[in-house]
């Protein structure tokens, strides 16, 4: 069993928690999916931003330089030039509308159960909010064929070798640039010895989430994906030509991640900000919703192999960067994330540099 399906496996949720509502039938937000304003003031400086989220072209000579400084100062950026073929990702975007466009009770043929990773539901979050979210998602490990069978009993074909296509694609592009990412630090093969793209005896694990944002009757008062970090190394997020996604800055506030045309939206996940030691922020991110274009978008989340422990590499710490987290493998902190949700990385911070040696 990989580490994603064993901390399902682990902290099983409430079939509340995984079957949405019927959002095509539903004309007004539900109390129940009305969230706060006040609590989470909808990026009230977007209008007045004058700066965006980084747009890297991949084969400009300057671009791990550039990847480096998006890392530091946004833990995100977009990528160009990636050599991930436009019809791909077209199709893609064309199979994630059809699976959605089925009629709930058909989605729900596919239902993940409680303890499991992949099928249709709400996002794994939702456990952890007590309004629910304006979306819904499907998730995929390894092979879709269980699931797309369940979803086509006859028909599931095409659907399949999209994905199988794309988690190929994308496998390669995260290993791309997560070594560009390596070398921006100066790091070589030796000093990250577990990240073995190809040739390594353990493969990594990936997971695949579609995710559809459905119109929504009250944008201004929905929330699509609550503000979260990922758990990967890398998120490669594909994105349909409708805004949505933002990501915070301390000083700026949320920052929308405009679509650009064929364009892969690239988050530094949670075990990356780990492995350099905080030299690459974790981008907080939402989405939002609106009244009138569904959105759309497909989430390839890459971890590390089966019990491989990501700790700060040792290049990155000195005097000025002290080691700021403990070793930690993927099960062990998606368990963490199941539990204390985005408060999971302060868990595994090095207990012996808690802020406070110098008060000792
Ligand atoms: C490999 C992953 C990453 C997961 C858990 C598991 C499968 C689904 C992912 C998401 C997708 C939506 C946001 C998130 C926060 C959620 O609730 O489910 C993600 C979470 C994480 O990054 O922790
Ligand atoms: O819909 C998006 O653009 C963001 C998706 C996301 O953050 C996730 O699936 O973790
Ligand atoms: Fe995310």
């Amino acid at each position: 069993m990989n580490s994603v399906s064993e901390s399902f496996k682990n902290n099983p949720l409430h079939f509340k928690h995984i079957i949405p509502l019927d959002f095509n039938t539903t004309l007004t937000l539900p109390d129940s999916h009305t969230w706060p304003l006040s609590l989470d003031p909808i990026g009230s400086l977007t209008h007045v931003q004058h700066e965006a989220l980084p747009v890297i072209d991949l084969t400009n000579p300057e671009a791990i330089t550039l990847i480096r400084q998006a890392c530091e100062k946004w833990g995100a950026f977009q990528v160009t030039n990636h050599d991930i073929p436009v019809k791909l990702l077209n199709e893609i975007e064309f199979q994630t509308k059809r699976l959605f466009a089925l009629p709930l009770n058909q989605k729900l043929l596919a239902v993940r159960s409680p303890e499991d990773c992949t099928g249709y539901g709400l996002p794994r979050m939702s456990t952890f909010f007590s309004k629910f979210i304006w979306s819904e998602g499907f998730t995929v490990m390894g092979s879709p064929v269980d699931h797309a069978c369940q979803l086509w009993p006859h028909d599931h074909v095409n659907f399949c070798n999209v994905l199988v296509e794309y988690q190929k694609e994308l496998e390669t592009l995260t290993e791309k640039i997560l070594g560009l990412m390596f070398k921006s630090l100066g790091l070589t093969q030796e000093d990250v010895k577990w990240f073995k793209p190809n040739n390594g005896s353990k493969p990594p694990q990936a997971v695949l989430q579609l995710n559809s944002y459905p119109v929504c009757p009250d944008p201004s008062r929905a929330m699509g994906l609550a503000p979260h970090t990922d758990s990967s190394l890398l998120t490669l997020i594909y994105q349909n030509n409708t805004s949505g996604l933002q990501v915070y800055r301390d000083s700026l506030g949320w920052v929308p991640v405009k679509p650009v045309t064929a364009a892969v939206v690239v988050m530094v996940g949670d075990l990356m900000h780990i492995a350099c030691n905080g030299r690459f922020k974790c981008a907080l991110h939402r989405a939002l919703v609106n009244k009138t274009h569904i959105r759309i978008s497909i989430a390839h989340f890459y971890g590390p192999p089966r019990d491989v422990e990501i700790s700060p590499c040792l290049k990155l710490v000195d005097p000025d960067h002290p080691i700021l987290y403990r070793p930690v493998t993927w099960k062990e902190y998606l368990d963490a994330k199941a539990i204390h949700f985005n408060n999971a990385l302060e868990l595994i911070r090095d207990k012996n540099n808690s802020g406070c040696t110098h008060l000792l």
